[in-house]
């Protein structure tokens, strides 16, 4: 079954949530069920880059040709990766060749291959974003994957958007916990004066954390590709 993919980059760091830092590749796949008004990576969306629609093991193949052997891990993201049914082979292909995969969604579709997922980001949408999370679909979601390596992950932009992380925190309250500063300026390209910026609004988020009772069990972060590479993409 054919994929829709948008890049294929790396190696580079993960920059973001549970497994931050580590080194990785990533798949980025086509087409999101929603359209957040902030979003990083609307390219994959809104109809201004086309996908390539290619088969899962033509992926390996890519992963291979760009990574050579510089790597062990791949993580899909998007998009939404979980619209697409044919992850499932690419997850397999990509444990044949005995490397982790970790997938980064919203939680707003669900898919059986999410459990083969080593690394599973989960990341429902604040109120900022002017996306309403189902929370029907969300707790399946998450009660499917109970005993899995799993995190949930709230991008924050506001008082309002650290409420909701709040509420998802205590909902869930035995998934770990990822705060994240939110890039309020995705085309900026003075990467010193989005640096300086994004290390203000860490700050503030960090107060915010360290003042909520709610957020003991919490961990806050920036994006560290961002901190380094700007908005540069592909990296
Ligand atoms: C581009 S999304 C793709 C995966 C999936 N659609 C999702 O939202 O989880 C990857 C991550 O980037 C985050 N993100 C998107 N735009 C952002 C922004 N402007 N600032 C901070 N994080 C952002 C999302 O919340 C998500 O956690
Ligand atoms: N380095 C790096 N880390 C990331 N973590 C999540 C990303 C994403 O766009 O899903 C991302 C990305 O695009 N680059
Ligand atoms: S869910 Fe993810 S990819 Fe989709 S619009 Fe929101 S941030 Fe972008
Ligand atoms: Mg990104």
């Amino acid at each position: 079954m054919k994929i829709p993919v948008m890049e294929v980059f790396g190696p580079t760091i993960q920059g973001e949530g549970m497994v931050i830092g580590q080194k990785t590749m990533f798949v980025r796949t086509g087409g999101c069920d929603y359209s957040c008004s902030w979003c990083d990576s609307r390219f994959t969306w809104d109809g201004s880059v086309r996908s390539n629609l290619i088969e899962a093991a033509e992926i390996v193949d890519q992963l291979k040709q760009i990574g050579g052997e510089t790597f062990s891990h791949v993580t899909i993201s998007g998009g939404n990766p979980a619209i697409h049914k044919g992850i499932d082979q690419l997850i397999d292909l990509c444990h044949e060749e005995g490397w982790k995969v970790a997938v980064e969604t919203q939680g707003s579709i669900w898919q059986n291959w999410v459990k083969k997922i080593d690394d599973i980001t989960i990341s429902p949408k604040p109120p900022s974003s002017k996306m309403e999370t189902n929370f029907e679909q969300l707790d399946h979601f998450v009660e499917q994957l109970e005993d899995r390596h799993v995190s949930l992950k709230v991008v924050v932009f506001d008082d309002d958007d650290f409420t909701f992380a709040e509420m998802i925190h205590r909902r869930y309250p035995y998934v770990p916990f990822y705060l994240q500063i939110g890039n309020e300026d995705i085309s900026s390209t003075d990467d010193r004066e989005l640096l300086l910026t994004l290390l203000q609004r860490y700050e503030w988020l960090i107060e915010k954390t360290t003042n909520s009772i709610v957020m003991n069990d919490a961990k806050v972060l920036p994006q560290l590709h961002t901190l380094i590479w700007g908005n540069k993409r592909g990296v």
